[in-house]
């Protein structure tokens, strides 16, 4: 990149640019075939076109409401501040623990300070929104900030509550010692400790645990067990991701599962080969590793972050350079803190601030939100619907809760996650499919369901929008994802 300020830029300029280049169309079909084959969504088959790039077709038929697919996220993360709402699974995102320990605890970390979120979006394709912290950006950047209540919920609550309750009742609903009435029919899974011992991540599972670990978690973690110059350095990261911009923590988490992936491969290769390479061919060796673990972030549609950021409302296009600067610099920031925290000499490329920018890019033109919703919600209406005796008597006990949650008792988890079947999905505004959750849908999965009958062959498309938006605001929208629509809808409605 000219003028980086990244000097690993220039010194792997070559390997960065192998690793940004974007797979052949049979590279392309390769992978998917294989994804599919191994996930078995045998319904669905990904097209290369000249068009629009990659497409998803059916390979089966599909009738109105049927699920289409239930995609599996690459890599995904909470945003920082739904943290205090809810507790989930950090590897598949269910919510764990009880219902107990998911409102006592809410109602402890509110009661400490923590801000929440309020209301829950459960439209799913949504574009990143920027999702800055907008206090700390304003203060760590000077000039621009976000007028839009961000996605990452760092706004604070302005619904009216009751008191607070008292902390000792809360710490015994948190505990087990005092229980609320019907919570045993939403029972959740235990509560699973970060194999490290950090406090920041729990799990549903030992699975879950130990994939997290394998996958990203091992280079990430903040507990007791990782050296404590490496903690500092994390902190530190992870401190700045918090108050500017949690997308951070995702480019980190491609990171981080791309260098253990490396080193899986290394390890596998030289037990099955049984040998080192010849020491002149070490360099290559490690990059051809490189190359294979990349592969499933290669196949991402990407630009660079700066470059395909939307521009702010409140950003005058005259400042439009200068706002692009402050953004790669912050990125900028973010790395060099990443890097004194997690470096790894054979994937040295992946520290350039060409792969981390394109990396988050690759969030801000493909992410789905990741919503899940919540038990607690669930809860309060079974008690609600409950007839009149066992009504009055459940809302005894569980109405001071209530009360005390306000109108954010039904907050669900929320954050930012990519799927590597659904990103490949191209936008219509007459779409044929859309991301919706059905009520047993309670992971982190993308969900896309039919809209209408599909027939063999036909392009599966959702909708990235408010598709009932007339054209013109439809092209406007949609310039936020880097294109102008051509679906057959709009071409019909420009004429
Ligand atoms: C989430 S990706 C979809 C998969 C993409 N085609 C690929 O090759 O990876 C979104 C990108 O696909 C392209 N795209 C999707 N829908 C489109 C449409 N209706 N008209 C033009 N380009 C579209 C745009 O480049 C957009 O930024």
């Amino acid at each position: 990149m000219d003028g980086s300020p990244c000097p690993l830029d220039k010194e792997f300029s070559d390997r960065i640019a192998v690793l940004l280049a974007p797979p052949t169309p049979q590279s392309i079909q390769e992978y998917y075939d294989k994804l599919i084959e191994a996930t078995n969504c045998h319904g669905l088959r990904i097209k290369y076109s000249n068009k629009h790039g990659k497409g998803v077709y059916a390979n089966s038929e599909f009738k109105e409401g049927e699920l289409i697919l239930k995609d599996q996220m690459l890599v995904a993360a909470q945003h920082s501040s739904n943290k205090v709402d809810c507790l989930v699974c950090s590897y598949c995102f269910r919510f764990i623990g009880s219902i107990e320990l998911q409102i006592g605890r809410k109602l402890y970390l509110q009661g400490l300070g923590l801000s929440t979120k309020k209301e829950c979006d459960y439209q799913t394709f949504s574009h990143s929104s920027n999702g800055f912290c907008q206090n700390e950006m304003e203060e760590a950047e000077g000039n621009f900030f976000m007028n839009e209540s961000d996605n990452t919920g760092s706004s604070s609550s302005k619904n009216l509550k009751a008191d607070p309750l008292p902390e000792d009742l809360l710490l015994s609903l948190m505990n087990g010692d005092l229980s609320l009435p019907y919570t045993r029919q939403f029972a959740l899974p235990p509560v699973i400790a970060c194999p490290g011992g950090c406090e920041e991540e729990h799990y549903c599972s030992n699975l879950c645990a130990d994939s997290d670990w394998e996958s990203f978690h091992s280079l990430l973690c903040t507990g007791q067990n990782t050296e404590r110059s490496r903690r500092a350095s994390l902190f530190k990261f992870i401190e700045h991701a918090n108050s500017t911009n949690d997308i951070f923590i995702l480019a980190a988490k491609v990171i981080s599962y791309t260098i253990l992936k490396c080193r899986k491969l290394k390890r596998s290769h030289t037990t099955e080969i049984g040998k080192q390479p010849s020491l002149d061919k070490t360099d290559e060796f490690s990059f051809s590793l490189l190359m294979e673990a990349w592969k499933p972030i290669s196949m991402g549609f990407k630009k660079r972050w700066w470059d395909c950021i939307a521009l702010p409302d409140d950003v005058d296009s005259g400042d439009e350079e200068s706002f692009r600067m402050q953004i790669r610099d912050l990125a900028f920031t973010s790395l060099k803190l990443l890097k004194e925290a997690i470096f790894d000499d054979e994937c040295a490329p992946l520290f350039s601030l060409e792969i981390y920018g394109h990396i988050i890019g690759m969030f801000e033109l493909n992410n789905l939100d990741l919503v899940v919703a919540s038990p607690v919600e669930d809860y309060f209406i079974y008690i609600d619907d409950l007839p009149c005796k066992e009504k009055h008597e459940a809302e005894t006990v569980a109405r001071p809760f209530l009360d005390a949650l306000g109108d954010e008792y039904a907050v669900c988890c929320q954050g930012t996650a990519f799927f590597p079947l659904q990103s490949c999905m191209n936008h219509s505004c007459c779409p044929n499919a859309k991301a919706f959750k059905r009520d047993e849908d309670r992971d982190g999965h993308a969900v896309i369901v039919a809209l209408r009958p599909i027939s063999i062959g036909e392009e599966i498309t959702i909708s990235y929008i408010d598709e009932d938006l007339p054209y013109d605001e439809r092209q406007v929208q949609l310039a936020d994802y880097g294109f102008r629509c051509r679906c057959a809808r709009c071409l019909q409605e420009q004429s």
